[in-house]
């Protein structure tokens, strides 16, 4: 019974979409929609960003179905270290947009976006380090980088003692190619996969090639908690575990997800909900003095409700759903992420 897919129509039955506000863009939106999912376990959440594909939202959709279907692994552990994640806004906003997280011991600075130029990512580096002198400073330039702006790019942000740099490169070839030339130069800077791993069909190569000294997993995106603990367990690599810019309901699973693993040695991207105005439920999983409640928040019909997009937005989720339903169906039995 555990492998059986819920019907396409029960799904759709328990299915709420809302789209809600961000704080401060992010991923160069403002808004996130999200599908809240309600099984008999509790809540899901299913939120690919809009331009993704079936094939890689099916993913996303097998991780709302487990959430709502299957319980959590069970745990003691009761809170979790979590980073707080700065976007890549200018120098003038880096204390506004920080002073929103309760005391942070690490931050997660984003780097190389598009359209800014390396200066403005040693601006707002600086500036957070100036700001947080204790805290321990990651970056994620989401492949915003070549081989060649990277080497230079970590040489000059490397002076402000980083924990590690998240997918400086696209390729997997060039993340090793990377390690090998910050080497040579002796620049002493550990390099974590994120996009390599998630949006790859073999999450294990990043491993197998030493392609990275540390790997970010997320649920939604792995296709769930059991699936990326698998990935875990198999890659023999420590892993960070992030969020996907999720709801309340996402950040429970991630939590559940990060309580579970048998080693934690790094902050999780789990305090994103800092980053919304407002939240599916009345107790957003937020973080306080760096650390997250590991538990599953409630979710509210009356956030549901005003919250809910208008009935094309509503269509347009429900095609997705159907789509990505059809990916999981076809999908051999055993090799289903919901084993
Ligand atoms: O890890 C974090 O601190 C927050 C999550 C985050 O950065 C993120 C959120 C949505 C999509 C991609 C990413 C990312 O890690 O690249
Ligand atoms: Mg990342």
């Amino acid at each position: 019974m555990e492998n059986q897919l819920p019907s396409l129509d029960e799904l759709k039955a328990n299915s709420f979409v809302v789209r809600l506000p961000l704080r401060v863009k992010f991923r160069a939106v403002v808004e996130r929609e999200a599908l809240l999912l309600q099984g008999p376990a509790g809540w899901g959440e299913f939120s690919p960003f809009l331009e993704y594909e079936p094939a890689e939202a099916s993913r996303w959709l097998a991780a709302a179905i487990e959430s709502a279907y299957q319980p959590y692994p069970e745990t003691t552990v009761q809170r979790i270290p979590v980073n707080a994640t700065l976007p890549a806004v200018s120098t003038e906003q880096v204390g506004r947009v920080l002073e929103q997280y309760d005391a942070p011991h690490t931050i997660k600075i984003k780097v190389a976006e598009r359209g800014q130029i390396l200066q403005d990512d040693i601006a707002r580096v600086a500036e957070t380090r100036r700001l947080y002198p204790q805290a321990a400073l990651r970056v994620d330039a989401n492949a915003g980088w070549t081989a060649q702006q990277a080497v230079a790019a970590l040489a000059r942000l490397s002076e402000y003692d980083l924990e590690y740099a998240e997918q400086p490169v696209p390729g997997i070839d060039d993340l090793a190619r990377l390690r090998e030339d910050l080497a040579a130069r002796h620049i002493d800077l550990k390099i974590a996969a994120d996009e390599s791993v998630r949006k790859h069909t073999d999450p294990l190569e990043v491993s197998r090639k030493g392609a990275a000294d540390l790997m970010v997993i997320k649920a939604q995106p792995l296709g769930g908690i059991r699936q990326a603990l698998q990935i875990v367990a198999e890659a023999g690599l420590d892993a960070v575990v992030s969020s996907a810019l999720d709801t309340s309901v996402g950040l429970g699973q991630g939590a559940a997800l990060a309580a579970s693993l048998p080693e934690l040695k790094y902050a999780c991207g789990l305090s994103t909900g800092t980053l919304y105005k407002d939240d599916v439920t009345e107790q957003p999983l937020l973080a306080e003095a760096g650390y997250l409640q590991v538990r599953r928040p409630g979710v509210s019909r009356q956030k549901l409700r005003h919250y809910s997009v208008e009935p094309e937005g509503r269509q347009r989720w429900m095609q997705r759903l159907e789509s990505c339903y059809a990916i999981l169906a076809g999908q051999d039995l055993a090799q289903r992420p919901l084993a």
